[in-house]
């Protein structure tokens, strides 16, 4: 009874797999379509015509062996020989000449439709949440839609299009060969079908091996990024980990390579095995046409042509079988296409509000939980803090207390498990997510260095002035970036980064200065947030960013992360996180009236300086 409602459950999964392929190969007809319709209308076209000629050669075969017998008794017949074989030449030719247009248009769509395919991955890429890059499964799916991108598509509709080539051609051989004898057409199917079952199941475990694999491939990737990326060479060579790492890659070489050995190996025994089933129909067939003639029951013409037909069939039923597992292979491909675009955030709601009702408000997290996802713990438990426009607050606490995960979910990176925050009196998930951005410059611990000019590394931090010099040159004033350009060699022209001629490398703490900067080019942002921005600059530039903090962000709002209480201190308020939680919460000299973990932590390290 289990073993039945298994095999129903499966059926219906199937049969819901089946529609999910159709649907899938509808709609990637239509990305090609759409890329290119000439193209297109041109692959539909020469379709149909190669679908004609194979029974029209082969029908122009007997022809001729008609026409030479004919001759042989009334000389007069000569002429409709040579007619014949013409015929059969321009047919031939136009075959070729098929073929030939065929792999140009081919040519020229498959570069297109790459483009776009890739191109629909980058923007739904950009339009995912940050938790999807952090889901590894997810993560999976993105890496095999990249992979394939640039020729599944294209390749799907390819072997669409010569498959139904390939079964329009079949009508027209077996419209030649049932007259002779309909078992003739059943030998030639059945022969074929084992082919076609090693073939399926091959390709689905090819692709099986694939999406098992892709967890393995990008370690492989990424130990390859590790041994030959100019960032990673300090470490590799200082602790020595080359060899090591490299024995690792090997591994993982070779344990693909077993698998994949071992089903090259298979897939050629049965290949062979098949093969010569093929070859052992096709001498039946022939022994059987060759007997039928010799005994006058058919003509020598038909005789040749039976025997082209029967070949023609054999090789067209193969390209029939071999093209449906390849379509096997590439539907399991767009599947995987299909799944990462249409992917949808499921709590994603998207506001549209471009400004709150209460813009004295400010910003106010209202008992806020937060849980990354897999994580068994929360990282943030009840808080609740509430900054009014234009003050500025102070997160401090140990490592791993949960201090970014309060900006990420400020500046909506991620959405709160529980609880809510609101700027302006309006829930974060009703803004419009480009007005909130606008909002807030940010630069996080971990901000990009782009292998671009220093004036661009700091006019990313807002796209509308990103080629402003006059823009870079202000925000570097505010950022302490003008401390160092000007003596680089180009000055803000200088290219940063080893990955291009004449790159420049700059110290963590001109690198700081740099984001600092960076976070300044948002002219409009009216709030600040700024996870460590100076952990890596000298004492001297610390105090002069601090000593001038308080006049460059005077119309704005503030949140700081820092480990550094000489600069926690200027913050109007400052919270205590520990485990997630906001444990104290007040003015510099209110906690330290309080003589908590705040005033404790503080003596600690006004001590460390004596
Ligand atoms: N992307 C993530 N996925 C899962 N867990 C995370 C992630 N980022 C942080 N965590 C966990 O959440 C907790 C809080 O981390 P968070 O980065 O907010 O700490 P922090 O107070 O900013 O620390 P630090 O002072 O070291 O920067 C930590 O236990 C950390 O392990």
């Amino acid at each position: 009874m289990k073993q039945e409602q298994r095999d129903l459950a499966s059926l219906l999964r199937d049969r819901e797999q089946l529609l999910a392929a159709l649907r899938h190969s509808a709609r990637t007809f239509g990305l090609v379509w759409s890329t290119h319709r000439p193209l297109g209308a041109a692959l539909l076209a020469l379709g149909a015509l190669g679908a004609a000629l194979p029974a029209g050669i082969a029908w122009t075969g007997h022809w001729i062996v008609d026409a030479i017998q004919r001759a042989v008794e009334h000389p007069e017949a000569r002429r409709e020989v040579l007619i014949a074989v013409a015929v059969e030449l321009a047919l031939v030719l136009a075959s070729n000449a098929i073929k030939r247009v065929q792999s140009v248009v081919h040519g020229l769509l498959r570069a297109l439709v790459a483009e776009r395919a890739n191109e629909m991955i980058l923007e739904k890429a950009l339009d995912l949440e940050l938790v999807d890059f952090e889901n590894p499964s997810f993560y999976d799916t993105l890496s095999q839609a990249r992979q394939g991108a640039s020729h599944y598509p294209l390749g799907h509709v390819m072997n669409v299009l010569s498959l139904a080539q390939s079964v329009l051609a079949l009508f027209g051989l077996a419209a030649l060969l049932i007259p002779l004898s309909p078992l003739a057409v059943l030998v030639l199917i059945v022969a074929a079908i084992p082919q076609f079952v090693v073939e399926t199941r091959f390709s689905r475990d090819a692709f099986r091996l694939f999406r098992w694999r892709s967890e393995e491939t990008r370690k492989q990737n990424y130990l390859e990024t590790v041994l030959a990326s100019a960032d990673h060479a300090k470490e590799t060579k200082l602790f020595g980990l080359g060899d090591m790492l490299l024995e690792k890659y090997r591994a993982i070489f070779w344990k693909l390579w077993k698998e994949d050995r071992d089903q090259t190996i298979r897939r050629g025994a049965w290949g062979l095995a098949i093969g010569a089933l093929g070859t052992l129909a096709f001498y039946g067939i022939y022994a059987w046409i060759a007997w039928q003639a010799a005994q006058g029951a058919i003509s020598l013409a038909d005789m040749t042509m039976y025997l082209l037909v029967f070949r023609q069939g054999q090789d067209t039923l193969r390209n029939v079988f071999s093209g449906a597992s390849t379509l096997y292979d590439d539907l399991l491909y767009l599947d995987a296409f299909w799944e990462f675009l249409d992917h949808r955030d499921e709590e994603a709601p998207r506001g549209t509000a471009t400004s709150g009702p209460d813009p004295s408000d400010g910003v106010r997290f209202e008992n806020v939980w937060y849980t990354y996802p897999g994580a068994k713990e929360p990282a943030l438990r009840g808080v609740s803090l509430h900054l009014p426009p234009r003050r500025k607050l102070a997160l401090v606490g140990e490592n791993g207390a949960g201090k970014t995960t309060i900006i990420k979910l400020l500046t909506r990176l991620y959405r709160p498990t529980e609880g809510r925050i609101t700027l302006d009196g309006l829930p974060l998930d009703e803004w419009d997510e480009r007005a909130l951005r606008r909002r807030m410059g940010v630069i996080f611990q971990d901000f990009v260095q782009y292998q671009w000019l220093v004036g661009e590394n700091i006019g990313v931090g807002d796209v509308s002035a990103f080629d402003d010099e006059a823009r870079w040159k202000e925000a570097a004033e505010k950022g302490s970036a003008s401390d160092f350009v000007p003596s680089l060699p180009k000055g803000f022209h200088t290219q940063l980064g080893h990955w291009f001629e004449d790159g420049q490398e700059l110290s963590l703490g001109q690198w700081q200065k740099i984001a600092l900067s960076r976070a300044f080019m948002r002219r409009d942002a009216d709030i600040l947030v700024l996870d460590e921005p100076t952990a890596s600059m000298d004492a001297e530039a610390e105090a002069r960013i601090f000593a001038r903090f308080r006049a460059l962000t005077e119309q704005r709002t503030a949140v700081l992360i820092s480990h550094r209480f000489s600069t926690v201190r200027m913050a109007d308020r400052i919270a205590v996180i520990e485990g997630g939680v906001v444990i104290e919460h007040g003015s510099h000299d209110e906690l330290m009236a309080l003589g908590g973990r705040y005033a404790r932590l503080f003596t600690l390290q006004a001590q460390g300086y004596r």
